[in-house]
């Protein structure tokens, strides 16, 4: 079977989270990395994972199978523009941009151009990422089998409609941003106590790792919330005080506010 060539076009940390993943998952693929000027980032990226790099993706484009976009929305109108009359049939173009669908990747490159949108996040680091994706109208089940091949390599995967994956950005590539917020406002909560940064930062990841063990094992979050609720007790005040401040829906507004955005970025 022929070896499938990946050309990544973005070379920063979310590119290097896939292509690390698939090198570790899907060692038989084969990894050109590119990125708009930053040699030196290509230089550090070849040696660590001793992968091929080019600072001219022009001069590769046509020995691959499958081409990722892991740079910023704002890139794409111009790397796809340069793209189009360098296309072969049959190659998969996949973007890993912010509000850029499957429909903006075929309206701007030749008719019949397999696409695909991957919305990872950066939980790939660890294998870990919950990826959402929509495929375009003209992949086939080959295109299919290979993008799931490196979409599993960083972790979980779900298709969704391209629709759905624009209004689930928040929730998946976004929240873990939100998370971290929140881990931050805790340990801030918890050295106003007097205990060193040291002793917040463990207290409160080690509660943190402990709670997602738990939503692992047992999966059911408002049951697992009930259980340190005690009633009448000293969860439920804290509760009471982040309904009283609007909490859910603040948290709705944050993933409102996220979505409009990325919409923003794709079709600037
Ligand atoms: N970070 C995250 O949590 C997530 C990010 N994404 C998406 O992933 C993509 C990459 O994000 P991230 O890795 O964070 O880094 P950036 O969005 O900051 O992308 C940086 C990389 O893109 C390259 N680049 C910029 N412009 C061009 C261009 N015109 N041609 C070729 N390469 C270019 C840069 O090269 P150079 O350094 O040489 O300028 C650099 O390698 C974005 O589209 C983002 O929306 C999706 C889900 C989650
Ligand atoms: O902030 C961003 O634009 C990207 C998209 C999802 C996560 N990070």
């Amino acid at each position: 079977m022929k070896r499938v060539h990946l050309l990544f076009i973005g070379a920063g940390p979310m590119a290097e989270a896939i292509f690390a993943g698939v090198l570790q998952h899907r060692p038989e693929m084969a990894i050109t990395v590119s990125n708009n000027k930053d040699t030196n980032r290509l230089e550090q990226l070849k040696n660590h994972y001793n992968i091929e790099t080019t600072s001219n993706w022009k001069e590769t484009v046509t020995e691959v199978d499958v081409i990722v976009l892991a740079c910023p929305p704002s890139a794409h109108p111009d790397v796809l523009e340069q793209l189009h009359p360098l296309l072969k049939k049959d190659q998969l173009i996949v973007t890993v941009a912010a509000g850029i669908g499957p429909s903006s990747l075929e309206a701007a490159l030749p008719k019949g151009t397999a696409t695909a949108w991957l919305m990872p996040n950066t939980s790939a680091d660890v294998g870990k990422s919950m990826s959402i994706y929509a495929f375009g109208e003209d992949v086939t089940e080959e295109h299919k089998k290979v993008f799931t091949s490196i979409a599993s390599a960083i972790g979980h995967a779900q298709e969704l409609t391209e629709e759905q994956v624009h209004n689930l950005t928040a929730v998946t590539g976004s929240a873990p941003a939100f998370l971290y917020y929140f881990v931050e406002a805790l340990e801030q909560a918890a050295t106003s106590y007097g205990i060193t940064s040291e002793q917040a930062r463990k207290l409160v990841i080690e509660m943190v790792i402990g709670s997602a063990a738990m939503l692992e094992k047992y999966r059911d979050p408002k049951g697992l919330r009930a259980n340190v609720t005690s009633p009448g007790g000293a969860t439920a005040a804290g509760i009471a005080s982040l309904d009283e401040n609007g909490f859910t829906d603040s948290l709705m507004k944050a993933i409102h506010a996220t979505n409009k955005r990325a919409k923003e970025l794709g079709s600037s």
